[in-house]
């Protein structure tokens, strides 16, 4: 059974009267990596929402069925969606600094969601926050513990967020745009680490960006979405090698000043 999955979902923004998801499907098990691409404004992140069932004020899931785990999440109410955020779909966004409180130590935010969703004692949630902290390879992970947001690095920050995100175990994490503010180094680091906990755990991933690469790096299947509608899916290999959409072949093309034959490459290990 899918751990995830999404069925012609349709968004519908109320204000505007229109639809901004157009039919977006996907089905995720255990240790795949979907990847969403497009440009700004494409729907990418609303589908991610909705998933999350944190769509702004105004938005709707009009159409079609999204199921957790095998479960349909139309019609959960706040609680059911506060016990399946966190432990089975989770979530890292871009800009990591906007979702620590900045006047507490970066441990101890672990170490609360660990205490909450996992209902350890602050003892076990404190140890549990510092192996989480070794387990993305930030040195000297007790120090860290006690430091503040303002004290780490970008790339340090958003490894704190992940961290985070899968500190009550989590089957899907999702990753939007969340290497997108780091130079490209710290980019890659962070990226073995998702394909890294993917492997070990099993955690299935829903990558999204507007850079095919990053999507081509850590997915088996790719959507690439447009104006909130699905121009193309399929295997990250034939998206790369023949895409049919001429704005697929246009994102791709958007890289060939990179060198294509990396991207190809990455997706090739990946
Ligand atoms: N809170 C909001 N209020 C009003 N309009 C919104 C809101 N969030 C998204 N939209 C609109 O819905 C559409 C889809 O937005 P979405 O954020 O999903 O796109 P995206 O592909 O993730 O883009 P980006 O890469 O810029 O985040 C866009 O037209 C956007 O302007």
């Amino acid at each position: 059974m899918a751990l995830l999955s999404l069925h012609d979902v349709r968004i519908h923004d109320g204000v505007g009267d229109r639809d901004v998801v157009k039919g977006v499907s996907f089905a995720l098990e255990a240790g795949q990596a979907v990847g969403i691409v497009g440009e700004s404004g494409s729907g990418k992140t609303l589908t991610c929402r909705a998933v999350l069932g944190i769509l702004p004020p105004h938005f709707t899931v009009s159409g079609g069925a999204i199921s957790v785990d095998g479960r349909d999440v139309a019609g959960l109410t706040g609680r059911q969606w506060t016990a399946l955020r966190g432990a089975t779909v989770s979530a890292v966004f871009q800009d990591p600094a906007s979702y620590l409180n900045p006047s507490l130590k970066v441990g101890g935010q672990i170490a609360e969601v660990v205490r909450v969703k996992k209902g350890l004692s602050r003892r076990d949630a404190r140890r549990r926050a510092v192996e989480l902290l070794d387990a993305l390879r930030l040195r000297d992970p007790a120090q860290v513990y006690q430091q503040y947001p303002h004290e780490l690095s970008g790339g340090m920050l958003q490894r704190v967020l992940i961290a985070t995100a899968i500190a009550a175990d989590p089957q899907v994490l999702i990753a939007d745009e969340a290497t997108t503010a780091l130079d490209v180094t710290v980019q890659a680091e962070i990226l073995d680490l998702l394909a890294e906990l993917r492997e070990s755990t099993g955690l299935a991933l829903v990558v999204v960006s507007h850079d095919l690469a990053v999507v081509a790096q850590l997915c088996d299947e790719v959507l690439v979405l447009r104006d909130g509608e699905t121009v193309e899916q399929g295997p990250v290999e034939r998206i790369l090698y023949e895409p049919r959409h001429a704005y697929t072949r246009l994102l791709i093309a958007e890289h060939e000043q990179y060198g294509l034959d990396r991207v190809r490459e990455l997706a090739h290990v990946a």
